[in-house]
């Protein structure tokens, strides 16, 4: 039988109870899809569950009245193990090829005493002339995936298909040298840092201009063509990023790469009394510091 609803032409089935069969049919398809995605997002965070598990414990331990309030402050503003209070990390991000590396190499060249680099880990094939443990911790994807879920990384990402990351122990072992602790780390790093209580000074290093980043990105020949593209298609949004009012507290334009350096290192003299201090002892031929006060003037956009 066929009855006409609101100009529709709705068919009444003879056997309703098939249909409810039916539909409980789809219905349960439908859940184990969802499940199976979210059994495969799981495994691909296994980070989610110390996260919740450090929360339970804390919850439990501390006994709030207020669960909510509490679980806002506690995700906020991520506590990290073994860092010293008071003296803030250095944070410089930027697209790829821009020039960080340099940069961060001149001035540790400048100031070898007072500022030390957190290496990262990544999974990514070392580059001619990089040594595991200097430049990075080279690991595999098990590997890094088991001390993420450990709860061992302050930041973590994967970036043009490989996982990079933070240890709290890098960052850990410099601040407990006394020395200015120095992090490379790409943009989904910086936004998972500032959910954390590291506190770090933010400098965003930025190019003169797009076609200048592509090609010191070839220059370097370090990459295949893919994997150039890639980097170049992830850096309009990462310059975006950048350059949006407060992200970083400074953005540095690396065109002259003498004055950038000079200008960082202002930068930083105003920030970290012991590298005021250090500039101001080689200065009077005491040691190393190389930064003059004339020197902060123009390749930085501050
Ligand atoms: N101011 C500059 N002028 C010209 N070339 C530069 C300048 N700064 C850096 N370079 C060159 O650009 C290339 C990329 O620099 P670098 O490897 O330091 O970039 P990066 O931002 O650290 O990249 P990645 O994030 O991929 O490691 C290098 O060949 C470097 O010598």
């Amino acid at each position: 039988m066929a009855i006409r609803v609101a100009g529709a032409l709705r068919v009444e089935s003879k056997e309703p109870a098939d249909a409810s069969m039916q539909e409980l049919e789809r219905l349960n398809d439908r859940r184990a899809l969802l499940k199976a995605d979210h059994t495969r997002y799981l495994k691909q965070h296994p980070e989610l569950t110390s996260i919740l598990n450090d929360f339970l414990t804390e919850v439990l331990a501390r006994k709030p009245d207020d669960v909510q309030a509490f679980a806002r402050a506690h995700f906020s503003l991520r506590p990290i193990p073994g860092t010293v209070k008071g003296l803030r990390p250095l944070l410089i991000a930027g697209p790829s090829g821009v020039g960080k590396g340099t940069i961060i190499k001149r001035i540790f060249e400048r100031f070898p005493d007072q500022l030390g680099f957190s290496v990262s880990h990544t999974t990514r094939k070392p580059r001619p002339g990089e040594v595991g443990g200097v430049h990075y911790h080279f690991s595999t994807v098990d590997g890094m995936k088991a001390a993420i879920g450990e709860g061992k990384f302050i930041e973590h990402a994967v970036v043009h298909g490989n996982y990079y990351g933070t240890s709290a122990e890098a960052v850990a072992q410099v601040s407990h040298a006394g020395k200015v602790c120095c992090l490379d780390i790409d943009i989904a790093g910086v936004k998972l840092v500032k959910q954390t209580a590291l506190d770090p000074h933010y400098v965003f290093v930025a190019p003169p201009s797009f076609a200048t980043l592509e090609a010191r990105l070839r220059g370097r020949q370090t990459e295949s063509e893919a994997d150039i593209l890639k980097r170049l298609s992830a850096a309009a949004a990462e310059m975006e990023y950048g350059a949006q009012p407060g992200a970083f507290d400074v953005v540095l334009v690396n065109d002259d790469l003498e004055r950038a350096v000079d200008a960082l290192c202002a930068q930083l003299r105003q920030w970290y009394p012991s590298l005021r201090e250090a500039a101001a002892a080689a200065a009077r031929g005491e040691g190393e510091g190389e930064c003059t006060e004339e020197g902060g003037g123009g390749g930085g956009d501050t």
